[in-house]
C-alpha cells in the first residue's frame, strides 16, 4: 500500500466536487455551490465540546485540532456543503507582527496593548518571517487537504489590511472605530505605511497557504462599510488590489496554480464596480445588497457570493425555505452564483435550521437550471 505523508503538500486526494471552482471561473454549473462563512464555529455542539478543553488560539496553532474543527461541518452536512474553510482567524497576522491578541469568551478578540500612535510602531516586528510565525496555518492546511479526501475544495483566507489595522488600533471590536479612523485624519502617511506593512505580509501568507494546499482564497474586509466611498478608495481598495495582483503574479511565477480569489467587503455596496475590476473572480455580498443591483454594478464580469440575511436562520424552517428560495431566484439561473449568507453564521443558530437552508439552496438552484 502506498504510504502518503500527511505533513507534505503532495499526493493530495483527487477532488471529487469542483462546483465552486467552476462557478468562480464562470464555467457552466448544474446548481449553485453553497458554503457558509464561519461554518466551523460556535453554533455546532461538536465545536463547543472541543473548545471546552482548549483556548481559541491554542486550537489555531495545533494543526490536528484546527483540522478536526474544519472537518466538523463537512462531516455533519456531507454533500450539502461545497467548500471548507481552514479553521483560523484573521487576527493571526497582527499576532505575527508582534501584538498580543486574546480571545475572551463572550467578548471576542482583545488586544491588551493596541497601537495608540505611530510611535508604537517600535513594538511591531520589523521583518516578519511569515513561515516561522504562521507555519502552523500551513501545516493545518496541508493536513486538512489530506483528511478532506477530496470531498470539497479548501479555502485559505486573510483579513484585509484596513480591517486588521482597525483591530490593531481599536484593540478589539468597536461600534464606531473612532480610534482607528482618527488615524486616517491625524496620521495619513503613517496609516498608509501600516497598511502597506500588513499588505506585504498578507501577500506572502496567501501564497504560502496555496503552497500548503489551499484551493481558493478569501479576503475579509469586514469593516469596509465603516469607510466613506472616498476613504475606501484611498485606504482599502489599493491594498485589496495589490493583494490579488501580487498573489497571482507570485503564484504564476512559482509555477503554482493561480487559484480563484474572493473579496468580501462588508458594507461597501458603493464599491461593487471597483471591486469587480480588482482581479478577484468572486465578489461576496452582504444581505443589504440586491442581487440584481450587484449584477448591474459588476457588469456581469465576476461571480457573486451570498447573501441571505444571517438572522433569517432564526425565522423557523418555513421562513428559511421561503427566503432562501427567493434569494436563489434573485441571483438567477444564468449567473455565476455561489450561495452563502451575507455574513458569518451567528453562534446561537440551530444546526438543523442551517441544514434546511443548505437543502433549499441546492434543490432550488438545480431546479431553475433544468
Ligand atoms: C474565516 C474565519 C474567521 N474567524 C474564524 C474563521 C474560520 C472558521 C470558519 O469560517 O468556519 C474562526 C473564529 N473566530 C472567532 C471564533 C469564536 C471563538 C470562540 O470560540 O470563542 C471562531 C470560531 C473569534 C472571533 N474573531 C473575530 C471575531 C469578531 C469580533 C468582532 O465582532 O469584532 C470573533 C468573535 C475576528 C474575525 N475573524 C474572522 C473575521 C472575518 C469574518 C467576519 O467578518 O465575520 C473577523 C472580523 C474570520
Amino acid at each position: 500500500m502506498d504510504c502518503v505523508d500527511f505533513s507534505k503538500a503532495e499526493n493530495f486526494p483527487v477532488l471529487k466536487n469542483d462546483l465552486i471552482l467552476r462557478a468562480s471561473r464562470g464555467e457552466k454549473i448544474e446548481r449553485a455551490p453553497v458554503w457558509i462563512m464561519r461554518q466551523a464555529g460556535r453554533y455546532l455542539p461538536e465545536f463547543q465540546e472541543l473548545r471546552k478543553n482548549h483556548s481559541f488560539f491554542e486550537i489555531c496553532r495545533a494543526p490536528e485540532l484546527a483540522c478536526a474543527l474544519t472537518l466538523q461541518p463537512i462531516d455533519r452536512y456531507g454533500e450539502l456543503l461545497d467548500a471548507s474553510i481552514i479553521f483560523s482567524d484573521i487576527l493571526v497576522i497582527p499576532q505575527a507582527m508582534g501584538l498580543e491578541v486574546l480571545m475572551v469568551p463572550g467578548k471576542g478578540p482583545v488586544f491588551p496593548n493596541p497601537l495608540e500612535t505611530p510611535d508604537c510602531f517600535t513594538r511591531l516586528t520589523e521583518h516578519v518571517d511569515v513561515e516561522e510565525k504562521l507555519g502552523y496555518v500551513y501545516k493545518a492546511i496541508t493536513l486538512t487537504r489530506h483528511k478532506l479526501g477530496g470531498r470539497v475544495p479548501l479555502f485559505g483566507f486573510i483579513g484585509a489590511p484596513w480591517t486588521l489595522m482597525a483591530y490593531m488600533i481599536e484593540g478589539g471590536g468597536s461600534k464606531t472605530l473612532f480610534k482607528a479612523k482618527s488615524w486616517l485624519w491625524k496620521y495619513p502617511a503613517e496609516s498608509k505605511a501600516l497598511l502597506q506593512r500588513i499588505t506585504d505580509i498578507a501577500i506572502e501568507f496567501l501564497v504560502g497557504q496555496v503552497k500548503a494546499g489551499a484551493q481558493m482564497l478569501q479576503v475579509f474586509e469586514s469593516w469596509g462599510g465603516e469607510l466613506s466611498p472616498q476613504d475606501f478608495k484611498e485606504y482599502s481598495l489599493p491594498y485589496i488590489r495589490q493583494i490579488s495582483e501580487k498573489v497571482k503574479e507570485r503564484l504564476a511565477s512559482e509555477g503554482l496554480e493561480v487559484v480563484p480569489m474572493t473579496i468580501f467587503a462588508k458594507g461597501s455596496w458603493y464599491a461593487l464596480s471597483d471591486l469587480s475590476k480588482s482581479n478577484y473572480e468572486v465578489v461576496s455580498l452582504d444581505w443589504t445588497i440586491d442581487p440584481a443591483y450587484a449584477r448591474k454594478m459588476t457588469n456581469d464580469t465576476v461571480a457573486l457570493q451570498g447573501n441571505m440575511d444571517p438572522t433569517a436562520l432564526y425565522g423557523g424552517k418555513d421562513a428559511i425555505r421561503e427566503i432562501a428560495t427567493k434569494m436563489v431566484k434573485a441571483f438567477g439561473k444564468d449567473s455565476r452564483h455561489i450561495a452563502n449568507l451575507g455574513h458569518g453564521i451567528l453562534p446561537t443558530v440551530d444546526p438543523e435550521d442551517l441544514k434546511v437552508y443548505l437543502e433549499t439552496v441546492q434543490k432550488v438552484s438545480a431546479e431553475i437550471r433544468k
